[in-house]
């Protein structure tokens, strides 16, 4: 259930209505309480989410919810759920779907049109552009960035025998766990986390590779029979980072927003973004990307490969922390000049 606050001024009002008419069509249940003693400048007061629907993806507005209100007392922070083209395309490995910003082109929009002030991002699945007058205002710190071994017979990827099937529908996954063991068998998951969990206990698959944040976050750790090291899985860039996208003019939001911001994830997560701009490199491609910071030393991992792990390249940069960006293009060309451009180029080909 939702409960608006609603005062009287005009604008608030409006806004409203628009909000109304959207969750009207979005299926959700509404339930308004008028408040009758409204406060003045209220609008003044709130923060609109956009987010989409999934269980992640409300878990991760409501962190940012709660983190806002912890920041700023009385603020009231209303979440707009909504569904996205990624969501509704379901049974095609996304590889192929395509095209960039799948789950984030809808609540880009309605913070255009002025129905939502900001949207929480998984970090991993923002594309590098921003449409003209939306931009990345804040990163949050980091959960474990991990990927996570989930089974219900083995612990480990090497306890997997000859020929057993894991689940992953991420190129990156697959090529270091064929890598590592090409006898493996790689059949598409999609879905939301419980489904893909769901499907590992229906019994078609031996094994899944999922992040270990996201099944941390939905409470579900103890499916994890191991976390595999990013030295066995090469992370995406960003994951395990939550970002939040906002309306480059909105000063009063972007004020709002700067505590939740996280200085060190940021620097880690721009190294591993610029890695993958420089490459080239959408959403859905087989490239790892995963920085630590120790001190004023930010040290960047990066991998590129084909999906059947025939061919993985490799690299590792260090630098100052505040030289992040500098130091993804230079892995980027590093791993370049080493190939992955014809590795990449082919992948996309198919
Ligand atoms: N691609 C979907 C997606 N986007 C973010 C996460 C997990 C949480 C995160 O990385 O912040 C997931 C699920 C997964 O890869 O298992």
């Amino acid at each position: 259930m939702i409960t608006l606050f609603i005062d009287l001024d005009m604008g608030t009002l409006q806004r409203i209505s628009s909000t109304f008419l959207h969750l009207l069509e979005t299926n959700v249940s509404i339930s308004a309480t008028i408040a009758s003693d409204g406060i003045s400048s209220m609008s003044q007061n709130v923060i609109r989410i956009a987010t989409r629907k999934s269980p992640l993806a409300m878990w991760q507005a409501e962190f940012v919810k709660a983190e806002l209100e912890k920041a700023h007392e009385g603020l009231v922070v209303e979440l707009l759920p909504m569904s996205t083209k990624g969501d509704v395309i379901l049974d095609t490995p996304l590889a192929k779907v395509g095209g960039k910003g799948l789950f984030v082109k809808e609540l880009e929009v309605a913070m255009l049109e002025d129905k939502a002030d900001i949207a929480v991002h998984s970090m991993k699945d923002v594309p590098v552009d921003f449409p003209e007058g939306l931009g990345l205002q804040v990163i949050c710190e980091r959960e474990d960035p991990r990927d996570a071994f989930v089974s219900n017979t083995y612990k480990t990827i090497s306890e997997l025998p000859h020929g057993a099937v894991v689940g992953t529908s991420s190129l990156r996954r697959q090529c270091q766990i064929r890598a590592a063991r090409p006898d493996l068998e790689i059949r598409d998951l999609r879905g939301n986390v419980g489904t893909r969990l769901a499907k590992l206990d229906s019994g078609n698959y031996d094994a899944i590779i999922l992040a270990a944040a996201g099944l941390k976050r939905l409470k579900l750790e103890q499916r994890i029979a191991s976390f595999i090291s990013a030295e066995e899985s090469l992370p995406a860039n960003g994951q395990g980072a939550v970002g939040i996208e906002c309306r480059t003019t909105d000063e009063r939001v972007k004020a709002l927003l700067a505590p939740l911001e996280h200085i060190e994830t940021r620097y880690r997560v721009i190294a591993e973004r610029a890695m993958n701009t420089r490459l080239e490199g959408g959403c859905q491609v087989p490239i790892g990307a995963y920085a630590e910071i120790v001190g004023e030393t930010l040290t960047l991992r990066g991998l590129v490969g084909n999906p059947d792990g025939s061919h993985v390249i490799e690299g590792t940069t260090s630098g100052q922390k505040t030289d992040a960006e500098a130091l993804g293009i230079a892995l980027a060309e590093e791993l370049l000049a080493k190939g992955a451009k014809e590795i990449l180029d082919a992948v996309y080909a198919k």
